[in-house]
């Protein structure tokens, strides 16, 4: 596979307009001079650059580079130095500050106050100054004044010269710091919708209230005939174009071909429809993030795109019944790689399902790595597998099993060719090697598009490697409820090959599938597998590598979309201290009642 190096193309770094938003550290002190604050300086600017260093090692923006602190200049111990550090993070782009402290001080003196910023407050767990009953009280400051906090407290008391951060407050930071930024990262930024509802599916049209008063952000609209304008009117970078078609033809190979004899496409014309999605492929992403070169054929409106952060091309029916599929653009933009090396997915949903977008998009922002779009297709019961292969469902998948199944494109890193650790991943860009992307391709056939789509195209043809921990997830818009979150943590299973091909015969076996189990807790909607098929929102859901649940419920808290549906356990829920004061016996109503109390966070 071609290194970036090799690229043709001169895009600018910068995906959308703006910086990454920064972390601003906090270090708060007992303002008593004459002894007490002198004795904490020292301590308690170390849990400041411990914190930042701890994180900035950790954690990384979705270009790979480094998360960036930003630490007050001074500890903090009355209103002026609170007041001075917020004009600083304030010149700073700070979205998210993190208060740390080892003792007592005085809470509505000290604290972040500003309402725009995502709030968390370590209270060291030591004795001889208490950091907790700070924290406690600055929690209660915070919840009395309506800006929620979230509360890190370490579970075992540490030495007051233990500059340590031990590893459950380690969790908490990430979890919140990871959260927050996905938060903060979306913000102003747009969902571009191709077309707009796909063979009426509710969730591909637009809810802009959805879009901006709990995410903060804009929508953008093109109609699919701005797609035929670029076609047209060659609106793409034609060198790009050459070299994108070169690498293609190379690297993607044709995969079965299953249309009835009258249906088929000539060679001729399989060549045109390559030509044509590979040029789709550039333009939708053009569409979204701009191409400084199409400025220089003339078209600086056209080159400055939409700052669009995910997208949906809504495909059927107005564009596939004469056109191919938008398939190969899908995936391949959806894909850690392209013609162009290795490089950050974007996010594009099938069928414009808006919904399954921005789950994809928070899947993306917390680990990281790219997200298999998925149609949840089918419940096989362990009887059913039984009956229709004559052989029993064993290990992981004995339970049963969920078919995801995409309606023809998926992310190639879906393949699970990457490994950690010897076992199969999906990983960030900067962590993939030419190796695994070359193998990702090569597990990948693009079977020419079924029947239904009589202006042909590929569509991306894989099946997941079993092994790989995954978590589905998807919202949902429910009239008098607004938004929900739902999710469900498990495994992706590889089935013996003639079980599987028995299976995926049934259905469209030109198609990315994934075999799902998730995980049972043995009671509610987990108590068996068909449940969880059962309960799923709609027809969709979105894939993220590894059990993100925990990430995704804070993530859901900071939003308030209370969380409908989920196998995490309590000990890794982790959201605003004020949820506890609506209910500790039954979690989930606790957070309905508090996103309702709080409402959407942009109003
Ligand atoms: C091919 C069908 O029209 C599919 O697109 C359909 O099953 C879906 O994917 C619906 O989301
Ligand atoms: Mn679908």
């Amino acid at each position: 596979m071609e290194t970036s190096m090799e690229s043709l193309i001169n895009q600018s770094d910068k995906r959308w307009v703006g910086e990454f938003p920064r972390i601003g550290i906090r270090p708060v002190i007992d303002g008593r001079q004459g002894g007490i604050r002198e004795s904490l300086e020292e301590v308690t600017m170390n849990m400041a650059t411990n914190v930042a260093t701890f994180l900035q090692e950790q954690l990384h923006y979705p270009d790979g580079t480094a998360v960036e602190c930003v630490i007050a200049d001074t500890t903090i111990g009355g209103v002026v130095e609170a007041a001075q550090a917020r004009e600083k993070f304030k010149k700073e782009g700070v979205a998210v500050t993190i208060t740390v402290s080892p003792s007592w001080c005085y809470p509505t003196e000290t604290m972040d106050q500003d309402p725009h910023t995502l709030k968390a407050i370590w209270g060291f767990n030591g004795t001889e100054r208490p950091g907790a009953v700070y924290l406690a009280a600055a929690s209660s400051a915070h919840n009395q004044k309506g800006l929620p906090v979230f509360n890190i407290y370490g579970h075992d008391v540490q030495e007051m010269t233990d500059s340590s951060i031990p590893e459950d407050v380690q969790e908490k930071l990430l979890q919140f710091t990871k959260s927050a930024l996905a938060v903060t990262i979306i913000r102003d930024k747009s969902y571009l919708s191709i077309g707009s509802v796909s063979m009426g599916i509710a969730s591909s049209m637009v809810n802009e209230e959805f879009f901006q008063r709990y995410l903060g952000m804009r929508n953008e609209y093109v109609d699919m005939s701005e797609v035929m304008r670029r076609l047209q009117l060659e609106i793409y970078d034609t060198e790009e174009y050459e070299f994108a078609y070169a690498w293609v033809k190379k690297h993607c190979k044709e995969g079965k071909n299953g249309l009835l004899p009258d249906a088929q496409r000539s060679e001729e014309q399989k060549e045109k429809d390559w030509r044509t999605i590979v040029k789709m492929a550039l333009i939708a992403r053009d569409l979204m993030i701009g191409n400084p070169k199409l400025a220089e054929k003339g078209f600086g409106e056209a080159a400055l795109g939409h700052n669009a952060i995910a997208a949906g091309f809504q495909g059927q029916r107005a564009w596939t019944d004469f056109m191919p599929t938008g398939d190969f653009m899908e995936a391949i933009l959806s894909s850690s790689f392209d013609w162009n090396g290795i490089r950050e997915p974007f996010i594009m949903a099938t069928e414009n399902d808006t919904l399954n977008g921005v789950t994809m998009l928070f899947g993306h922002l917390l680990t990281n790595a790219a997200q298999i779009f998925a149609d949840v297709r089918t419940y096989w019961s362990p009887e059913a597998v039984k009956r229709v292969t004559g052989k029993e469902l064993t290990g992981v998948a004995a339970n049963g099993i969920i078919h995801l199944l995409n309606s023809g494109p998926a992310a190639l890193d879906g393949t699970g060719q990457q490994e950690k650790d010897g076992k199969p991943a999906m990983k960030p860009f900067w962590e993939i090697t030419e190796q695994e992307a070359q193998k990702c391709l090569d597990a990948t056939e693009w079977c020419q598009a079924v029947d239904f789509f009589p202006g042909g195209g590929f569509s991306t043809d894989y099946t997941t490697r079993g092994g790989m921990p995954v978590t589905i997830a998807r919202i949902n818009i429910v009239e008098g409820l607004g938004p929900v979150l739902q999710l469900a943590e498990g495994y992706t299973v590889e089935l013996e090959e003639d079980m599987h091909d028995v299976l995926d015969k049934r259905t469209d076996s030109t198609w990315p599938t994934t075999w799902f189990v998730p995980k049972l807790t043995g009671h509610g909607v987990f108590k068996d597998v068909y449940s969880v098929m059962y309960n799923w929102g709609s027809n969709h859901c979105a894939v993220s590598y590894g059990h993100i649940g925990g990430d995704l419920i804070t993530l859901a808290s900071m939003l308030r979309i209370p969380v409908s549906m989920h196998n995490v356990e309590d000990n890794r829920i982790f959201r605003p201290s004020a949820w506890s004061a609506f209910g500790v016996g039954d979690l989930t109503g606790a957070d309905y009642r508090a996103c309702e109390a709080y409402g959407p966070l942009y109003k």
